[in-house]
């Protein structure tokens, strides 16, 4: 009997993203406040007899998916992670997966870490490799600096390249709008923009800290206080590959939103909402003025990799 797993693993918002400079290995530092919000990437894992690896991938019926925008080749996460935890168990059988996209993809959401995460666990599952907490966290870490906070979910800080997580303290929900675009934005082409504009002077670079605004709002549940604190250092250079993103930010502050920022390396901009009500005004407001591909809603914190079924 082959043995199918699925798990699911949510998107993530930077509350606060502090980059310092490139270093060696070209990588920057980081200290970094993520949210878990309640878009969810599905993976589905069954153990095959043979050898194979095997992919296929949908898109939630929201987010208007191009397909073409996902590889199906070895480079997909999903993919590359069912290898990492084969090689790191000495598995010699295949797998076959299907992905059902909840998250934007290429939209500085995670939706691709969160396909590895979900992947990690749903093949440790379905090979019954019996692996512990720390070493799934290891092989997520190897795949990419977000993936580790997908695996946990809920809102942490991200110090290192993102990958070093503590738990942040939280108190109540906090509503999202998500404005997505057609046209992603590549992550290493926006710290890239970040390094030149370093360079050309237009910008100085600091040790990134962490800003204790942003903690006590999330301890005190203060939306309010929440939205005046959100900061992301790589939102001037998301800005300066896609300047129509202004236009996204400007259509959410006129609806009163508490805060707009472009979610990590973007293109997708997060508003911050008083209500779920709110929420859902603020993104008609951002349909009606045609400034987003697909607008959605999500409350975060949202819980990290989850067993559905299997
Ligand atoms: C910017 C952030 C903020 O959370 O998220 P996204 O916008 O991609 O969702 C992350 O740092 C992205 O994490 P992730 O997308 O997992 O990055 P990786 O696959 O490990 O790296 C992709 C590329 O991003 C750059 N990179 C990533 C992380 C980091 N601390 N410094 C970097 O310079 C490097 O150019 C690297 O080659
Ligand atoms: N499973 C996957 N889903 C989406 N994108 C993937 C996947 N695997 C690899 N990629 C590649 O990673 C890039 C960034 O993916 P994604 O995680 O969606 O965005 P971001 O890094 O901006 O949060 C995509 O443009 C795509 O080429």
């Amino acid at each position: 009997m082959p043995r199918t797993v699925t798990v699911r693993a949510p998107g993530k918002v930077n509350l606060q993203l502090a980059v310092g400079a490139r270093r060696e290995d070209g990588y920057h530092p980081l200290v970094t406040v993520f949210q878990a919000v309640a878009l969810y990437e599905t993976v589905t894992a069954t153990a095959r007899d043979d050898e194979r690896f095997t992919l296929t991938v949908s898109g939630a019926s929201n987010l208007a998916l191009d397909p073409d925008t996902v590889p199906l080749d070895e480079s997909n996460l999903a993919l590359r992670a069912a290898r990492a935890v084969a090689e790191r168990y000495g598995i010699s059988e295949g797998i076959d997966l299907q992905i059902l996209k909840g998250v934007p993809v290429a939209g500085g959401m995670a939706g691709g870490s969160a396909d590895a995460a979900a992947a990690v666990v749903a093949c440790a599952e379905a090979w019954d490799v019996g692996a512990s907490r720390e070493e799934l966290h290891r092989i997520c870490a190897e795949l990419g600096a977000d993936v580790p906070f997908c695996l946990h979910g809920h809102t942490a800080v991200g110090l290192g390249r993102g990958d070093e997580l503590s738990p942040a303290m939280t108190h109540g929900q906090f509503h999202w709008v998500l404005a997505t675009q057609a046209e992603g934005l590549s992550t290493p082409a926006v710290f890239a923009e970040l390094d030149r504009s370093i360079a050309a002077g237009e910008r100085t670079v600091a040790e990134p800290t962490i800003d204790d605004a942003v903690m006590s709002a999330l301890m005190a549940g203060d939306a309010k206080a929440l939205g005046a604190a959100l900061s992301n250092d790589l939102q001037g250079p998301a800005l300066a590959l896609a300047p129509h993103l202004r236009d996204v930010l400007d259509a959410a502050l006129d609806a009163d939103a508490l805060g707009a920022i472009v979610s990590g390396s973007g293109p997708t901009v997060a508003a911050l909402a008083r209500s779920r009500q709110h929420a859902l005004a603020i993104a008609a407001h951002l349909t009606a003025e045609g400034v987003a591909g697909a607008v959605l809603t999500a409350a975060g914190p949202a819980p990290g990799a989850t067993v559905l079924a299997g």
